[in-house]
């Protein structure tokens, strides 16, 4: 049991290995970390360095191969998948890159879809909040085709937050926005962090987006291999590099590990 109230979520020799034999590929590493809960936390590292995997196996999207993962207080591998499946929808607010936003229901359904069909009726205050937040108040009778971009990604985030989840994990979310609507939400997930005391964990690509969290953890090969406090976009730009250098390290000296 994690009896730190300040971590929101915590993996303890998380290993996740995909395949068998030759084939098999370590995507996890035996990787230790905790999430700060009421914090903005981000992921980052080269691709295929277990980024998407470690966002997966923290939310209970996928088993691990050893080791554990909690979620608050709850130890979640080990749990069974209709456990998992509520525990998810109770607790867990996900944001992807596509919106997978409902094209037939306009904003405002959108938003509770996932508590309507979890049968719960949102905190009326809080969801007003959101939106309010989110600047969706007069788009909420749009449809998603009726909507930009970055309205469209506004109202993904609101659906992740209406049901005030603990913990809410963001893979690449502005990955398919132009810069300014994706400045928008990294903005609206710093809000949220903020003035709401949500709990973010955002995988990216961008050091620009990994500047507007609290912590940047470095992933190399499926370790965690490096973190960053106040990021700027300037110096996780300059760790990245660094990664760079330590691939061609290793191509230059096959068998050394970097
Ligand atoms: N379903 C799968 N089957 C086999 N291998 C997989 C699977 N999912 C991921 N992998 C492998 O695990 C490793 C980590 O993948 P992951 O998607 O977590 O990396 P990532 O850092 O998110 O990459 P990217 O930045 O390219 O999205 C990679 O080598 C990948 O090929």
């Amino acid at each position: 049991m994690v009896k730190d109230a300040a971590v929101a979520a915590r993996a303890k020799g998380l290993t996740k290995a995909y395949g068998s034999g030759e084939t098999q590929v370590l995507a996890l590493d035996a990787v230790d970390v905790d999430i700060a809960r009421g914090r903005f936390t981000a992921v980052m590292g080269p691709s295929g360095s277990g980024k998407s995997t470690l966002m997966h196996c923290l939310a209970g999207l996928d088993t691990v191969s050893a080791g554990q993962v909690w979620l608050g207080e709850t130890e979640i591998t080990g749990l069974k998948e209709r456990d998992l499946t509520r525990l998810r929808r109770d607790r867990v607010g996900f944001m992807f890159q596509s919106f997978n936003l409902i094209p037939t229901l306009n904003a405002a359904e959108n938003i509770t879809l996932p508590m309507d069909i979890a049968g719960k009726s949102p905190d009326p205050k809080w969801l007003e909040q959101v939106i309010d937040t989110l600047g969706l108040r007069d788009r909420l009778k749009h449809r998603p085709a009726q909507l930009s971009g970055g309205q469209q990604q506004r109202v993904a985030c609101a659906r992740a937050l209406a049901a005030r989840p603990e913990l809410i994990f963001a893979d690449e979310p502005t990955g398919n926005l132009d810069s300014r609507a994706g400045l928008e939400v990294l903005g609206f997930l710093r809000q949220s962090v903020d003035e709401l005391g949500q709990t973010v964990v955002m995988v990216t690509h961008d050091p620009g987006a990994a500047a507007h969290a609290d912590l940047v953890l470095f992933l190399g090969d499926g370790r965690l291999v490096d973190e960053m406090r106040e990021p700027t976009a300037e110096a996780v730009l300059e760790r990245m590099k660094q990664f760079d250098v330590a691939r061609q390290v290793v191509a230059e000296n096959p068998g050394h590990r970097a």
